[in-house]
């Protein structure tokens, strides 16, 4: 690539938190987790001690380990490790249907859906496995689809600096499925654009025409 198709917009600041680690909090013991597990179990009315439910507080809490591991990792850092150019391409790169399982913030109940990502680098690019990767660590924390989708959109930005960035979220939320209103299968559809695609409607056109192309298999 030549000079003149660099990215002409000045480096950004990372947006504080946001986009790095999850908060600095101390953490609870496992036990106390476990405990509050027992509580939850006969808040909804059955007894912890019950021989069914005696290693629910256990694996409860190993849940949530996995569930909300992201709050542990640090989504700029995954993005470090870039490559140079790969010679004579001069595109988008895009991932589609990155399959994606979070939780919302509001209940705690998961909302599971898919990410579709675009990019266009400028002077790097980034392994492929490490875009699919920021989608997982912002997913496994207390998420709104709306924040998420500008966390990896921000993420993508400010690391790489490529030209563009577009992202697009689509998910289920079982707290509108199994509960509250109990409207099941409803897309929530959320997107996110930078540099190109948000300058240059027919980039975003194109970005959304492959993300959304029916008949695909
Ligand atoms: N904008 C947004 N809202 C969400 C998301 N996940 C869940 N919600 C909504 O968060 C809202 C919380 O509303 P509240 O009125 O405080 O809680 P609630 O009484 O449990 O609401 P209901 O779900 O309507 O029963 C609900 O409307 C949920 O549908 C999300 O990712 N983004
Ligand atoms: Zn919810």
């Amino acid at each position: 690539m030549d000079a003149t198709t660099k990215n002409p917009r000045p480096a950004r600041l990372y947006a504080g938190m946001e986009i790095g680690r999850g908060p600095q909090i101390t953490r609870p013991s496992r036990e106390k987790a476990e405990e509050a597990v027992r509580t939850l179990i006969a808040y909804a009315g059955d007894d912890p001690e019950r021989e069914g439910l005696r290693d629910t507080p256990r694996r409860v809490t190993s849940a949530y380990d996995e569930f909300f591991a992201g709050y542990r990792d640090d989504p700029i850092e995954v993005l470090s490790r870039t490559f140079d150019e790969v010679a004579g391409y001069d595109d988008i790169v895009m991932l589609r249907d990155i399959e994606l399982n979070s939780h919302c913030e509001h209940h705690m109940i998961p909302f599971i859906g898919k990410a579709h990502i675009a990019y266009f680098p400028t002077d790097r690019v980034v392994g492929l496995s490490k875009l699919a990767r920021v989608v997982e660590v912002f997913a496994r924390r207390l998420q709104t689809q709306e924040t998420m989708t500008a966390q990896i959109a921000e993420t993508i930005d400010t690391v790489l600096k490529p030209k563009g960035v577009a992202v697009m979220i689509e998910a289920v939320h079982q707290c509108m499925s199994i509960r509250g209103v109990r409207k099941p299968n409803v897309a929530t559809i959320t997107t996110q654009f930078t540099g190109i695609f948000k300058e240059d409607p027919s980039q975003q056109a194109r970005f959304m025409m492959l993300a959304t192309e029916r008949g695909r298999s």
